[in-house]
């Protein structure tokens, strides 16, 4: 790698021009919560159709890619001992499957910055799948368009599309197809981090265990019912209503998340007592998501939550945030 000449690190968003020559770029990626969560049937692919209100949160990952003879990844911050550091990482799946539609080497240096708890439900591999995305494209001057970079974004996982555009949006399929959703804010969270995380696959097993025996209230949609995300939470949404909206969160993986780690019945009983406007297990957890009415009440929430013995670490954020976008970038 030649050393860069006079570099020039700067701020500047996805769409501008970027100069001739890059050396490396930066991307910022948030987490996400799901606000709503209904899962139909079984599809014959083995993924589930969805219907669900993704909100991406302050919490983020950071990238960033630097030409490189050969590809290369490494991982530091929040648990990353935890993420593989081989072809399965998916900012290494994210390069390669750019690369392969580029026609070119996937040479590139990519170094991370954990900031999303592993396996916790918040879409942290997919996050830095969308970051990679980004930033490969801005490091390689790809010029793709929008709705080709969301196709390959879906290839790497049903929650890479959302981590790409970020905000809230409607998510249906298996979760790649996505609409944008008029929500006010700012939304403030408290999260409750978990000791290890949750296997999404077996999540969505042990759901289906769980409504093929009649366990819990689970029903599939009935035949022409839509799998549809209610009016009452898009309204909430669009007013700015806290307590409303808290009152109608829901995830119908949260049932077989806490069959699995029976310990998240106790936080998410410990937020509600702490006086949160709702609680929910994030995806197919093990993160809880609490929202309440203000940073004060956050902070109250977070001291209450971290004293109670419950959770490994507790983080306050607000959503919604943006999505995959660029920080810096350094021109040689
Ligand atoms: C549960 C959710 C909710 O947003 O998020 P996480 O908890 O993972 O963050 C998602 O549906 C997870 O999406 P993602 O983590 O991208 O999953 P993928 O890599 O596409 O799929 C992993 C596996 O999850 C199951 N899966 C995923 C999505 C879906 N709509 N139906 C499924 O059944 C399948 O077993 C699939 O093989
Ligand atoms: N860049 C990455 N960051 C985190 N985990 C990753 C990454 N790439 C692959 N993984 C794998 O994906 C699994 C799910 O992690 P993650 O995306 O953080 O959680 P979730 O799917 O629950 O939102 C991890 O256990 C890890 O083995």
């Amino acid at each position: 790698m030649t050393a860069p000449h006079n570099p020039t690190t700067t701020p500047h968003h996805t769409h501008e021009r970027l100069p001739s020559r890059l050396v490396s770029v930066t991307v910022q990626a948030s987490a996400k919560i799901n606000l709503y969560l209904r899962v139909g049937p079984l599809r014959s692919d083995g993924y589930h159709d969805l219907a669900t209100v993704f909100h991406a949160v302050s919490l983020h990952d950071e990238i960033t890619v630097e030409e490189s003879e050969h590809l290369s990844l490494e991982i530091c911050g929040e648990q990353a001992e935890k993420v593989p550091l081989d072809g399965d990482n998916l900012a290494v799946r994210a390069a390669m499957l750019l690369a392969r539609r580029l026609g070119r080497e996937p040479g590139v240096r990519i170094v991370l910055r954990k900031g999303i708890p592993v396996a916790g439900g918040m879409a942290g591999g997919s996050a830095d799948a969308a970051a990679t995305l980004i930033a490969c494209a801005a490091l390689w001057h790809a010029e793709l368009p929008h709705d080709e970079l969301m196709t390959l974004a879906a290839q790497l996982g049903s929650d890479v599309p959302f981590c790409v555009v970020g905000g809230t949006a409607l998510g249906h399929g298996r979760g790649e197809r996505l609409a944008p959703v008029l929500a006010a804010g700012p939304w403030y969270w408290v999260l409750a981090l978990a000791d290890g995380g949750l296997s999404t696959p077996q999540v969505y097993a042990e759901f289906d265990r769980r409504r093929a025996s009649g366990d819990g209230e689970l029903r599939e949609p009935g035949d022409g019912e839509p799998l549809d995300v209610p009016a009452a939470l898009l309204s909430a949404l669009r007013d700015g209503d806290p307590k409303r909206l808290g009152s109608l969160l829901h995830n119908d993986l949260q049932d077989a998340a806490v069959a699995l780690r029976p310990a998240l019945g106790r936080v998410l009983e410990a937020g509600l007592d702490g006086g949160a406007l709702g609680g929910i297990v994030c995806g197919s957890g093990p993160t809880c998501a609490f929202l309440v009415s203000d940073q004060d009440a956050a902070v109250d929430l977070a001291a209450r939550l971290a004293g109670s013995g419950w959770v490994r670490a507790v983080r306050c954020a607000t959503g919604p945030a943006a999505g995959a976008r660029i920080l810096a970038r350094t021109a040689g």
